[in-house]
């Protein structure tokens, strides 16, 4: 802390809990943690023990357990002290007010954190990771806030801006020497390295897509014509009744949405209005609803009634469905006249099975993931996913190099390509945190939670 301030949160969630942990940093975690246990020797640092909690006023607030972490070997890189008390709100209340009349000040949301980082404990996309792993909701999330909070995206920037300086070497050697003196294989020069440093980068930013996969779920719709079993599958996939089902077509009006888990993905599903032709005012709007929310689905399930005539689907929703993102699910198996209706959309995976009998739905559960697995192709980059803030600085570096590039191709001067490579570099920096933004500090630490 640059003022010398001890701060303190509860880190744990409010309320009642088994155990609560009351977290401090900052210089005066030692002279706290003998002056609160009342013991004559300081605490020994990285060992949990059990104390009398005793307030300023030297009553006797809680039995708790504390671990205090010295000379900065903690993950603020200051003294840190931990409480564990009893989860009661007031107990909890009670320690804090204490701390607080002792002089420490309260934690803002992602302090301790933002105080790792600017300890050099760990880059700013670490920093972000910590978040991340917080509020996972899926394994594939977790993993990725993992790999994250392991560095990988600190590794991937180094990895860049070395390659990125190896140009810059290579750009003056090209300038200094005429293109017939230099090697054979550095004939095609620093043009070539640019632009394939500049599609690498590129396929950088795209990984930002798996990270909206990640966080939003993937987005999968169920579409089909009006009584093919659309709410029959969202309630089957869900295991309770989400939607309305009945046998007059039309009942599904407009979208209903659930989410599920399908292995280690969350998913967004959405069963959607019949699509049909005509119709009256409203059922027109549920189809054009349909048709706006596949512009941004990821995944379709689209439901045929095996014993009916093949369907005929909006065009500007064919468009949207494609072999790799679609499963053709046939529905009502158990009827009579059902038959196989491979010849229908003969490039996508179909599935047969009976809503009704409660047949088929785990084979469709796995024939739906290996899917998505496969569609979605995830993740690539050495397991490097960036997200927006990520990828807005990497689209700054993108933008330099293709002025450098213009430059290099119009023969402009060295030095005005190598600045333009600087910001390039700068931009690489901005990810990791190396160029320092208050600003972005703030907007950034103020969604975490208090006492991250
Ligand atoms: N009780 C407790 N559990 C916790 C945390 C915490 O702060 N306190 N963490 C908070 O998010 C996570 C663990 N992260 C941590 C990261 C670094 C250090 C730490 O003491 N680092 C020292 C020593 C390293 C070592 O001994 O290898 C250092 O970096 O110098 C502690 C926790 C999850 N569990
Ligand atoms: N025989 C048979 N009937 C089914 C099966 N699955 C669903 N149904 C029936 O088909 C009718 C329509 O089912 P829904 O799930 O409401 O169909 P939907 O596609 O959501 O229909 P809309 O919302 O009107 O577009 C209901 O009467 C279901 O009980 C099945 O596998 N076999
Ligand atoms: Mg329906």
């Amino acid at each position: 802390m640059p003022n010398g301030e001890t701060i303190v949160a509860l880190s744990t969630p409010p309320g009642e809990s088994a155990i609560a942990l009351i977290r401090l940093s900052g210089p005066d975690c030692s002279a706290l943690g003998q002056a609160m246990s009342g013991r004559k020797s300081p605490l020994r640092p990285r060992e949990a023990q059990f104390c009398k909690y005793l307030s300023a006023k030297d009553k006797l607030l809680d039995e708790v357990v504390l671990t205090y972490f010295g000379d900065g070997r903690s993950f603020t890189g200051e003294d840190v002290l931990e409480i564990a008390c009893h989860g009661n709100p007031l107990i909890i209340q009670n320690i804090l007010e204490d701390l607080l009349a002792r002089g420490c000040r309260a934690a803002e949301p992602g302090e301790f954190t933002r105080t790792a980082f600017l300890n050099g404990k760990m880059d700013l996309s670490q920093a972000e990771a910590v978040a991340d792993l917080i509020h996972a909701r899926s394994e594939r999330g977790i993993e990725a806030a993992q790999r994250q909070l392991h560095g990988s995206v600190g590794r991937k920037m180094s990895e860049l801006t070395e390659k990125l300086l190896g140009v810059m070497a290579h750009l003056e050697a090209y300038i200094d020497f005429p293109e017939e003196d230099l090697p054979g294989e550095d004939q095609s020069g620093p043009a070539a390295d640019l632009r394939a440093l500049t599609l690498e980068i590129k396929a950088l930013i795209e990984t930002q897509h798996y990270n909206t996969l990640l966080h939003d779920g993937v987005k999968a719709l169920i579409v089909g014509e009006p009584n093919v079993g659309k709410s029959s599958l969202i309630n089957a996939l869900v295991g309770s009744e989400r939607s309305i089902v009945s046998e007059m077509p039309g009942t599904t009006r407009d979208y209903v949405s659930a989410f599920i888990m399908l292995d280690a993905w969350r998913i967004e599903i959405l069963d959607t209005a019949g699509l049909h032709e005509a119709g009256d005012k409203i059922e027109q709007i549920g189809i054009n609803h349909t048709i706006e929310q596949s512009e941004t689905a990821d995944s379709f399930l689209l439901v045929l009634d095996s014993a009916a005539p093949s369907p005929t689907l909006p065009p500007a929703l064919m468009e949207r469905m494609r072999p790799e993102n679609t499963l053709v699910v046939e529905n009502k198996t158990d009827l009579e006249n059902s038959r196989e209706m491979s010849n229908f959309l003969p490039d996508y995976r179909h599935i047969r099975l009976s809503l009704r009998q409660d047949n088929g739905v785990t084979a469709l559960r796995q024939s739906w993931l290996e899917l998505i697995e496969s569609s979605l192709n995830f993740p690539q980059m050495g397991g490097v996913i960036v997200n927006a803030r990520h990828a807005a600085a990497l689209a700054e570096a993108v933008d330099c190099l293709e002025l450098a590039s213009e430059k290099l191709r119009d023969g402009e001067l060295s030095e005005l390509i190598a600045a333009d490579l600087r910001d390039a570099v700068d931009s690489i920096g901005k990810v990791v945190g190396k160029v320092d933004n208050e600003r972005m500090l703030d907007s950034l630490f103020k969604q975490f939670c208090i006492g991250k």
